[in-house]
C-alpha cells in the first residue's frame, strides 16, 4: 500500500520516484507522481496479530531497497488505543535510514510529536477528519480541538524546521456520519495548508468513494489548496481504489495520489 502523488520538477528530489504513470496519448495524464508507500504504519495498524518489531524493521528496510521515496514507518499514537503501533521508537531507530529516503511518522498531538522526535523523526503527519464523530472517534477530541492540538505540533515543527504532512480523512464517506460535503473537506484541507503543512493527504478511510464522487471533492479541494500540495490516499475496501485513482489522475491532471490499500478500515466502537 502507498501513497502516490504527483511531483512537479522543482519538488523532485534524490532518488527517482517511481513513476507510476508517463504521459498519455490524451496527455491527461502527470509525467511523473510521487509514491508514498504507508503500509508499514497503515497497514500494520490493523494487524490482529502483533507484527515483531524486527519484521516490521525489515519491512520497511527491504521497502527502501526497492526505491521508494517515502516509507511512512510507523505512528506515535497511544498503545492503549493502537497497541500495533507500540514499538514506534523501536522501529523507528532500528530501520536503515537510506539517503534520499523520508520516513514519516504521525502524531496525533505534542506528547506524540516529542516522542517521534527524540527518536529520530526527521518528519511528521498529523491525521485530521472532514467528520466530527469519526474525529471523536480516532483521536477523541473535535474537530476544533484537533486543529489546536495540530497547531501546537506545526509551531514546534517549524522552529525545529521538520517538515509536517497533514491527513484528512473520511473525504468520500464516513463510517458514523455517511456522505461528507466537499465543502468540508475543504475547510479543513485549506486550515491544515494555512497552519503549515507542505502537503494534504485525502483519504478515502473507508473506501466508500467513486470516480464521480471523488471528481466533486477535489473540484472543491482545489479552490482551496494549491494542487502541488495535495495526495489522495484511496482504501481498496470495494475495489474502488484503481478507478478513484485513475480519476484523480485523468482528469485533475496535477493531483497526486495514494494508492489504495486491501484491508478495511478498522472500526473501532
Ligand atoms: C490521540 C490519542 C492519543 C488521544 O487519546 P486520549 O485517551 O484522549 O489521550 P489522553 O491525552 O487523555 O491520554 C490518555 C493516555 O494516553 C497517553 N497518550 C496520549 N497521547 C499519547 C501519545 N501520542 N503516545 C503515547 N501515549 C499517549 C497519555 O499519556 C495517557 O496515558 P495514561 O496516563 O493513561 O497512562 C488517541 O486517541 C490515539 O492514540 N489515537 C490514535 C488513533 C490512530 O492511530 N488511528 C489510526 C491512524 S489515522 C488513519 O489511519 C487514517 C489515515 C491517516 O490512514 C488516513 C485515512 O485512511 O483516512
Amino acid at each position: 500500500m502507498a501513497t502516490v502523488r504527483r511531483v512537479l520538477p522543482r519538488r523532485l528530489v534524490g532518488l527517482a520516484s517511481l513513476r507510476a504513470v508517463s504521459t498519455s496519448s490524451a496527455g491527461t495524464f502527470p509525467k511523473r507522481v510521487k509514491i508514498v508507500e504507508v503500509g508499514p504504519r497503515d497497514g500494520l495498524q490493523n494487524e490482529k496479530n502483533i507484527v515483531p518489531t524486527a519484521t516490521k524493521i525489515k519491512l520497511i528496510d527491504m521497502l527502501s531497497e526497492a526505491g521508494l521515496p517515502v516509507v511512512e514507518a510507523t505512528s506515535f499514537v497511544s498503545p492503549k488505543w493502537v497497541p500495533q503501533m507500540a514499538d514506534h521508537a523501536e522501529v523507528l531507530k532500528g530501520i536503515q535510514k537510506f539517503p534520499g529516503i523520508n520516513y514519516p511518522v504521525l502524531t496525533p498531538n505534542f506528547k506524540g510529536y516529542q516522542a517521534a522526535v527524540a527518536a529520530g523523526a526527521k518528519e511528521v503527519a498529523i491525521f485530521g477528519a472532514a467528520s466530527e464523530l469519526f474525529t471523536r472517534k480516532n483521536i477523541n477530541c473535535s474537530i476544533d480541538e484537533s486543529l489546536q492540538r495540530f497547531d501546537e505540533i506545526l509551531k514546534a515543527a517549524q522552529a525545529a524546521s521538520i517538515p509536517v504532512r497533514g491527513y484528512v480523512s473520511c473525504v468520500l464517506g464516513c463510517p458514523y456520519e455517511g456522505k461528507i460535503s466537499p465543502a468540508k473537506v475543504a475547510e479543513v484541507a485549506k486550515k491544515l495548508y494555512s497552519m503549515g503543512c507542505y502537503e494534504i493527504s485525502l483519504g478515502d478511510t473507508i473506501g466508500v468513494g467513486t470516480p464521480g464522487i471523488m471528481r466533486d471533492m477535489l473540484s472543491a479541494v482545489m479552490h482551496e489548496v494549491p494542487v502541488a500540495a495535495l495526495a489522495v490516499h484511496c482504501h481498496d475496501t470495494y475495489g474502488q481504489a484503481l478507478a478513484n485513482t485513475l480519476m484523480a489522475l485523468q482528469d485533475l491532471e496535477a493531483v497526486p495520489m495514494h494508492k489504495g490499500r486491501l484491508e478495511t478500515w478498522p472500526l473501532r466502537t
